[in-house]
């Protein structure tokens, strides 16, 4: 653990503080992880969800990504990890049909959630009014998505009730409102990038509980990660730094 917190500090390129919060939070993050190994034994993963065949994308005379796959099924958490600038968000985005490839395919069999590392949100929306909107999309009515949305954000500790413009929210509290967006109408497969990032400890170790939900409610998680302490948790770990590509179990 020690070898690969010194690794995570190098690659970030960020002071210590930065990369892993304070010692107290960090060293409770990692009690919390080893506390919860003590999980009951779990359904098997069902059908195949999201499945990228032999991704590549280059921007400009840069390869970002080198063939790249990915499957994962129902029931599944895989962690994307891997160095700053490694095309993480490149390969989460080509997954969620938002950016296309060089070459390879994405087959995605249900409806998904994207939850990007940072903007998503819309300036002069109250958060009700982007329930609605995603909601919408979803095939759900206007009462219903509200009180979705509102209660995803109680269960992240955030009251979205409040008469706030998304522009005026906390960094932390807008990815709140883009994770509880990722996650309105319980899609099929959840993409979600560094969603933690700006979140208090308590509701870090809530956003977990509810990977862990979701994953045991049968749905397919992909999640970009900088905190190796939750790694020995997920199904599959795909290590996106060019000399160290490929898949681990
Ligand atoms: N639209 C773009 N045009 C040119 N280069 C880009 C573009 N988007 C991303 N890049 C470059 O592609 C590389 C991969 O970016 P990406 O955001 O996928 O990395 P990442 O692994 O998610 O990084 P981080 O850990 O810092 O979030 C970076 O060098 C980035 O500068």
């Amino acid at each position: 653990m020690v070898a690969e917190a010194a690794a995570h500090l190098r690659d970030s390129g960020q002071p210590a503080f930065r990369a892993f919060g304070t010692p107290e939070g960090y060293a409770a993050a990692v009690a919390e992880s080893l506390a919860s190994q003590r999980r009951p034994q779990r359904r098997p993963p069902g059908r195949v969800r999201l499945q990228a065949r032999q991704i590549t994308k280059r921007y400009g005379r840069r390869t970002v990504l080198r063939p790249t796959d990915l499957t994962i099924r129902a029931g599944e958490v895989a962690a994307i990890v891997g160095a700053n600038g490694c095309g993480k968000s490149t390969f989460l985005r080509i997954c969620a049909g938002l950016l296309s490839p060089d070459s390879g395919d994405v087959a995605v069999d249900g409806v998904l959630g994207y939850c990007p590392q940072d903007g998503g949100t819309y300036d002069f929306l109250l958060p009700e009014e982007h329930f609605v909107l995603v909601g919408a999309g979803r095939g759900l009515d206007r009462a219903h998505s509200r009180r979705l949305g509102r209660a995803g954000a109680a269960s992240l500790q955030w009251d979205a009730g409040e008469s706030v413009q998304a522009r005026h929210l906390s960094g932390g509290t807008r990815q709140k409102l883009n994770l509880v967006m990722a996650a309105l109408g319980d899609p099929d497969v959840l993409l979600l990038d560094e969603p933690y990032q700006g979140f208090d400890r308590g509701t870090y170790l809530d956003f977990w509980q509810h990977v862990w939900r979701w994953r045991d409610e049968g749905r397919a998680i992909v999640v970009v990660t900088h905190l190796l302490s939750q790694l020995d948790q997920v199904d599959q770990v795909l290590d996106l730094t060019p000399d160290r590509r490929g898949v681990a179990a």
